[in-house]
């Protein structure tokens, strides 16, 4: 039986299955913990990396490996190879300026709405995630280190390099998925747009950036023979994992909050709301994505000095609607909708209504609703979506799976728990491994569905002082 590995490099850890290339039945995992904070010393990566595979067992049965890693992180080498800076990722929003400026720029040059010329060039409106308003960040802000730059990388690419054992920033390569998330690459022509990244970094038209490997193409072997798989984002990964079908989104409640929806065509929201990202497949991958997800769960534990499963028992012994306690959730500000600077807030408080379990409620709703915004955003520019797989972290929550069929509106699959980007990688490491060019025939996911009354009462109120958020900043 030939072995392959998955890999999930996301913002809070690194986890690894190993699973039979022909059948996808797992066999082996591990896990190791990422650091805090979001700029990051990608040795840390490294570092989880191998502990998560030592922790699974090790590869020297392993035929084949792929990687899937957290979008949009800025790596940026020397001539060398070396990091010149630690990496910032997707959810530091210090270069939401950035954004702002590149947007207006890009909107003088071309004499029409720069969000919409964005979207247009790259696939995506720019909000201070996308790597190209990162370059710009360091360029305005750190010019001496920006000179020092010659390639930028994503997470993804730099593992699978560290991977392959080189040392020279030719071998770089990198996907169609994570590519599409980084502001200067079109998922339309399927080409890096360097006069996009001109705006962003001095050293647009010379620094070496990854080759894109076409779906199921090799990035090549380790020094021990393993093959290499090219690789993915993060939510392509679970996207192949899941086997995400027409109809069907993906709804993610890691660090951040993803709605994603496979589509044949490219997604062109000139609103800017919906990133246009490709998949891994040879598709396209349409996502709404938050800052805010499973840790406005960690905040409330906290709060309350509970533990995970204590928490769901307090929000399910209250009613819907936490006795009027709505909380919006945008602890570290928030991408979707774009408001960089927004801080969380708590309506309704009275001395009646102030109790542990009201405020469990009000978290648990409170991300729902949140993640609702971002459902209707999805399907507002494609086909209606007819059911939702609830995955990441915060998916593990009873009360998270109780109520998200009444708070999204849909009927939801709770798939059986796992770790589904790093399916996705394993199962993209099988069908290269087996020279195939499309995704191998892996089992079904199981799980239990549900399909409740939509609480629209409770979305209504959430909505009413979330627009009052939004007001605030316009
Ligand atoms: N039993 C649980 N119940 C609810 N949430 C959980 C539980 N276990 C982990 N989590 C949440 O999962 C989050 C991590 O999810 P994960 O999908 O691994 O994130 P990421 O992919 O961004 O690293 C933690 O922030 C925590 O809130
Ligand atoms: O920025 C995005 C997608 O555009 C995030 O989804 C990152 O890819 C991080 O993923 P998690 O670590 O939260 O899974």
């Amino acid at each position: 039986m030939a072995l392959v590995a998955g890999v999930d490099s996301s913002t809070q850890s690194c986890k690894v299955v190993i699973r039979d290339a022909q059948t996808g039945e797992l066999v082996r995992h591990g896990r190791a913990p990422h650091p805090p904070g979001t700029e990051v010393n990608p040795a840390a990566w490294w570092d989880a990396l191998r502990r998560a595979i030592a922790e699974a067992g090790g590869l020297d049965d392993v035929a084949a490996i792929s990687v899937a890693g957290q979008q949009h992180g800025m790596v940026c080498l020397d001539s060398r190879g070396e990091v010149v800076r630690p990496a910032l990722l997707w959810n530091d929003t210090r270069s939401a300026q950035a954004a702002v400026d590149l947007t207006t720029e890009l909107a003088h040059l071309g004499g029409g709405d720069g969000t919409e010329a964005w979207v247009r060039g790259s696939g995506s409106g720019l909000v201070a995630s996308l790597t190209v308003t990162k370059l710009r960040w360091l360029s305005d802000i750190e010019p001496e280190a920006a000179a020092q730059v010659a390639a930028v990388a994503l997470p993804h690419d730099w593992l699978t390099w560290k991977l392959s054992g080189s040392t020279d920033i030719a071998d770089l390569v990198t996907d169609r998925s994570d590519a599409s998330g980084t502001g200067y690459w079109s998922p339309l022509t399927g080409e890096y747009r360097r006069d996009l990244l001109g705006l962003a970094f001095p050293q647009a038209e010379t620094v070496r950036l990854p080759r894109v490997l076409q779906p199921f193409e090799s990035a090549g072997s380790t020094p021990s023979g393993v093959v290499l798989g090219p690789g993915c984002g993060d939510n392509a990964g679970a996207a192949l994992g899941l086997g995400l079908d027409a109809g069907q989104a993906m709804i993610s409640l890691g660090t951040s909050g993803v709605v994603a929806a496979v589509s044949e065509t490219p997604a062109v929201d000139l609103s800017g709301d919906i990133a246009g990202f490709a998949d891994a497949t040879g598709a396209f991958l349409p996502l709404a994505c938050t800052l805010n997800a499973s840790r406005i769960l960690d905040a409330a534990r906290s709060l309350l000095g509970v533990n995970y499963d204590r928490l769901s028992e307090l929000a399910l012994s209250a009613q819907p609607g936490a006795g009027g306690l709505v909380h919006i959730p945008y602890l570290e500000g928030e991408r979707t909708p774009n408001l960089p600077t927004a801080t969380g807030s708590l309506h309704g408080m009275t001395l009646a209504n102030v109790t542990p379990s009201n405020l469990a409620r009000a978290a648990v709703e409170g991300l729902l609703c949140h993640m609702r915004g971002a459902l209707d955003a999805v399907e507002a520019l494609g086909p209606p979506v007819a059911e939702g797989y609830l995955v990441g972290g915060g998916a593990q929550a009873p009360a998270v799976q109780a109520l998200a069929s009444q708070l999204l509106g849909i009927p939801v699959v709770v798939p059986d728990p796992g770790e589904y980007v790093a399916d996705g990688a394993a199962r993209q490491a099988a069908t290269v491994l087996l020279g195939l060019t499309s995704p191998v025939a892996w089992r079904l996911i199981e799980g239990s569905r549900h399909d409740d009354a939509p609480a629209d009462e409770v979305v209504a109120a959430f909505r009413a002082q979330a627009s009052g958020v939004a007001a605030s900043f316009a």
